[in-house]
């Protein structure tokens, strides 16, 4: 018997796992459905190399019809880290507005003024030591990207001569602009929630983390929480917890796990075979995510990813054994800026300078050097919904994000094109245009609104933020309350991670996840 149970030991899970544990009262069960992060996770420059792996949930979308029907492919972290095991690791908060905007939408206590202490308090910054606006005493590991390629400084200087103004720091005074990002990387290491909050507990007697067990469903009595149902090697086991369950499996397991567990509507469950247990209308719906389109430029010269070699490869690898430094110290993410489409928003747009001629998530290389360019919506209308396909636990849920078909006012595409011009705009400054040979077909071919539409439809792809299938708030779709956390109606179970997120936020959400789980273990441990 436990105290608590945390089902999911990902970005938010394993803060979870450390704050919750720091009281010796308190006995804590883990449960993650993968297993330990491999090497190429320490490897800032491998994320994508996870992709497809048994360390990837590797979710498809449903056939987008905004997207001229393709399914687009999702990854998720599957191993103790989660998708802080596999992501960009770039830290970001997102404007003051996101947070403005939560408690506008009914999340008292997350305003603002209410989460900067925070975001502050867990956070150790290797760069802004005396700052108002950073921290230097907390868990998280933030420090500058420790390669700089030549050619991202080249991007910056042309970002400039486009009109953005540099920014030193995304998380400061000001958003806007363009310049480098920081990360959760530590002496040349991914250094994400898994290494800077579960690693220094597992040592304490009263936390128990068990891998590779699937959680199938809540064991609900009498509306209360009292245990989960897991698969460990296939055979079905429980555990039990007297005070809580704490959902903590991202923003599609958590759903899912409500779903089957009989907790959402009850005419999608009755659909599924599901019985229900508690009626709640708004899980699974309100999915959001960030939006993202690249367009790809040849160089004329072999550079950054592009120029890359077996011989190069295995000695870049050999640095980074042996210094944690070089190439493969960096995640090829660091210069970028963030942007307004047009002159009456704050920046909509984030957007990425990589020196890599790829498409499709890295996965695919092309054969001839170059830099891409993205651009990511930052603050979508497109909302989408997670459903189950059957009450079969292992099946994966139907992912449905509705990118662009749920807009009806049509701004989310209005300003994606936007980021495709301003992106050009930058492309055509010096130093860029000197070292660009062309843009590579078929974004080349785009000119018009509509043939610029229709590239981004036929090639957008995730910039991986699944959100908010499990929001806060207190209207009839709100899921959890804003407080404590916990799912309205059922007593001992809360949700602690990015699926509680009411609205997007204006950048990468792991820190936000943080944020959340932080507040929750905050309110839990009273
Ligand atoms: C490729 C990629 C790149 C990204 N880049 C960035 C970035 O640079 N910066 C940034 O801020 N954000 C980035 N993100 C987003 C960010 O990593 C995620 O939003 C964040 O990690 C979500 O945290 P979470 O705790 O909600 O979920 P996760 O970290 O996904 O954790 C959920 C955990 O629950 C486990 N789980 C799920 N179902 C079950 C079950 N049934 N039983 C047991 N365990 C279960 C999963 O295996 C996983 O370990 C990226 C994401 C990806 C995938």
């Amino acid at each position: 018997m436990y105290d608590t149970i945390i089902v999911g030991a990902g970005s938010a899970g394993c803060v979870l796992a450390n704050r919750l544990s720091a009281d010796p009262h308190r006995k804590v069960l883990v449960l993650e459905a993968g297993r330990a992060a491999p090497r190429a996770s320490d490897i800032p420059s491998d994320w994508p190399t996870m992709f497809n792996t048994a360390v990837d949930w590797s979710y498809y979308t449903e056939p987008q019809a905004g997207c001229r029907g393709r399914r687009i492919f999702w990854p998720r972290g599957k191993m103790v880290g989660g998708s802080g095991a596999i992501n960009a690791m770039i830290y970001i908060r997102g404007l003051p507005s996101d947070y403005d905007g939560w408690e506008k939408a009914g999340c008292a206590g997350w305003a603002w003024r209410d989460v900067l202490p925070k975001f502050i308090a867990f956070e150790n910054n290797a760069r802004f030591i005396d700052d108002p606006l950073h921290g230097t005493s907390g868990p998280l590991y933030v420090a500058d990207v420790p390669h700089v390629d030549p050619n991202e400084l080249k991007w910056l200087e042309a970002a400039q001569a486009a009109g953005l103004p540099h920014n030193p720091d995304f998380n400061g005074a000001s958003q806007e602009g363009a310049g480098f990002f920081q990360f959760v990387i530590r002496d040349g290491e991914r250094f994400g929630t898994g290494k800077a909050y579960l690693r220094p507990a597992l040592t304490r007697a009263n936390l128990t983390l068990k891998t590779s067990v699937r959680v199938t469903r809540i064991i609900i009595e009498r509306s209360r929480a009292i245990g989960v149902e897991y698969l460990e090697n296939g055979q079905p086991k429980s555990a039990f917890a007297t005070g809580e369950v704490v959902l903590a499996s991202g923003a599609i397991g958590s759903a899912q796990q409500l779903l089957l567990s009989g907790v959402g509507p009850a005419d999608e469950l009755k659909a599924a075979g599901v019985e229900v247990v508690h009626e709640l209308a708004g899980v699974g719906r309100d999915l959001q995510d960030h939006i993202n389109i690249p367009i790809t430029f040849y160089t004329k010269e072999k550079i950054g990813v592009g120029a890359w070699t077996e011989e190069s490869l295995a000695a870049s690898l050999a640095e980074w054994e042996t210094s944690r430094s070089g190439p493969r110290s960096s995640p090829w993410v660091a210069a970028g800026a963030h942007v307004r489409s047009r002159p009456d928003v704050e920046p909509d747009l984030q957007l990425y300078g990589a020196i890599s001629p790829h498409r499709d998530y890295v996965r695919f290389l092309s054969s001839r050097p170059g830099i891409t360019l993205h651009a990511t919506l930052q603050r979508p209308n497109s909302r989408g919904r997670i459903t189950l396909r059957s009450a079969d636990p292992i099946e994966h849920p139907a992912i449905d994000p509705c990118y662009f078909a749920s807009d009806a006012s049509g701004s989310d595409i209005a300003t994606m094109i936007e980021g495709v011009r301003i992106n050009r705009r930058i492309a055509a400054q010096s130093p860029l245009k000197e070292m660009i040979e062309g843009e590579v077909t078929p974004s080349a071919e785009a000119a018009s609104d509509a043939e610029i539409a229709d590239y981004i439809r036929g090639h957008c792809t995730t910039l991986y933020h699944a959100a908010s299938t499990c929001r806060m708030g207190t209207d009839d779709l709100a899921v959890v309350d804003p407080q404590r956390l916990q799912v309205r109606g059922i007593d001992g179970l809360h949700i602690a991670d990015a699926s509680v997120i009411p609205i997007m936020v204006s950048g990468n959400i792991q820190t936000p996840t943080i944020l959340i789980a932080e507040s929750a273990a905050a309110a839990i441990l009273g």
